[in-house]
C-alpha cells in the first residue's frame, strides 16, 4: 500500500470569533502554496459556514471539533453529523482529551460519535493518549491501545477505511513539552499494529497523527517517522504565519 498523504489538522479549540475565523481563512486562501500535505482547519461550530466560504478554492479542507452521537432531535446545544456535512465539513475530531476530561466523554460515547460521523460520510479524527501518571508508570502503550480499541467499538471494516487516529499524550498538550519523535513513533507503530488486528486489509492506509506541542520547528521531524502520517496542532494552529511555516516544513 502506498504511503498515505500527510495530514496537517489544525484544532483551533475555543478560539476565534466568526469574524476573526473568516478573516483568517480568507488570508489562508490567498497565501496557501501548492503542497503535497493535506491541510484541514477544525474550527468552532459557529464559525464553520464562514470559514467554509473563505476556504473555497484554497485546497484546504474543513473540519469540526465535535459531533453529536445522535441523529437529530431533542439534544439542546448539540451539532449533528448531517449539519456538519451540510456546512461543508469533511472531518470531525472526536474524543479529544479536553472533551473526555471536561465533558466526561467515555470511550463508548467516543465510539458512538465516530460511528455517527462515518455513517454521514465524515472522517472522524479519533483522539487517544495517556496522562502523565500513566506515562510515568510506563503503561502508556497498553493504556492507549485499550483506549483505542474501545473508542472504535462497533466501527465496521466497511466504513473504517476513512478513519484517522490522533495520538495525543495529555501531558504534551499545550504544555510546550513535546513527545520526542521516538515517543510519537513508538505509539504510532503500536496503534497501527492494533489497527492491523481489527482491519487487516487497510490498516496500513489509516493515517495516524501525533498531537501535543507541535510547532514549525518540530513538525518535520515528527512527521518523518515511518508510522506518523501527520499532526494535530492546537496552539501553533492559531497564527497564520506559523501554519504556513508548518506547511513549508512538510513540503
Ligand atoms: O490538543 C492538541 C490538538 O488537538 C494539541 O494542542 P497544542 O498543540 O496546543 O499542544
Amino acid at each position: 500500500m502506498s504511503t498515505p498523504r500527510t495530514l496537517l489538522a489544525l484544532n483551533w479549540k475555543m478560539n476565534k470569533t466568526p469574524t476573526e475565523a473568516g478573516e483568517w481563512a480568507k488570508a489562508l486562501q490567498e497565501e496557501l502554496p501548492q503542497t503535497d500535505a493535506e491541510l484541514v482547519v477544525c474550527a468552532p461550530a459557529v464559525t464553520l459556514s464562514l470559514v467554509a466560504a473563505h476556504l473555497y478554492g484554497s485546497g484546504a479542507g474543513l473540519g469540526a471539533q465535535d459531533v453529536s452521537a445522535h441523529e437529530s432531535g431533542a439534544y439542546t446545544g448539540e451539532t449533528s453529523a448531517a449539519m456538519l456535512k451540510d456546512v461543508g465539513a469533511a472531518y470531525v475530531i472526536v474524543g479529544h482529551s479536553e472533551r473526555r476530561t471536561y465533558h466526561g466523554e467515555t470511550d463508548a460515547v467516543v465510539a458512538a460519535k465516530a460511528r455517527k460521523a462515518l455513517e454521514h460520510g465524515l472522517t472522524p479524527i479519533v483522539c487517544v493518549g495517556e496522562g502523565l501518571d500513566v506515562r510515568e508508570a510506563g503503561e502508556h502503550v497498553p493504556y492507549t491501545l485499550a483506549q483505542l480499541r474501545s473508542s472504535l467499538e462497533g466501527v465496521q471494516p466497511g466504513s473504517a477505511e476513512q478513519l484517522v487516529i490522533a495520538y495525543e499524550p495529555v501531558w504534551a498538550i499545550g504544555t510546550g513539552r513535546t513527545a520526542t519523535s521516538a515517543d510519537a513513533e513508538e505509539l504510532a507503530a503500536a496503534i497501527r499494529g492494533a489497527l492491523r488486528e481489527v482491519y487487516p486489509d487497510f490498516a496500513d492506509g489509516v493515517r495516524v497523527l501525533y498531537g501535543g506541542s507541535v510547532k514549525p520547528d518540530n513538525i518535520a521531524d515528527i512527521c518523518a517517522q515511518p508510522n506518523v502520517n501527520g499532526a494535530l496542532v492546537g496552539g501553533a494552529a492559531l497564527d497564520l504565519r506559523s501554519v504556513l511555516s508548518m506547511v513549508e516544513a512538510l513540503a
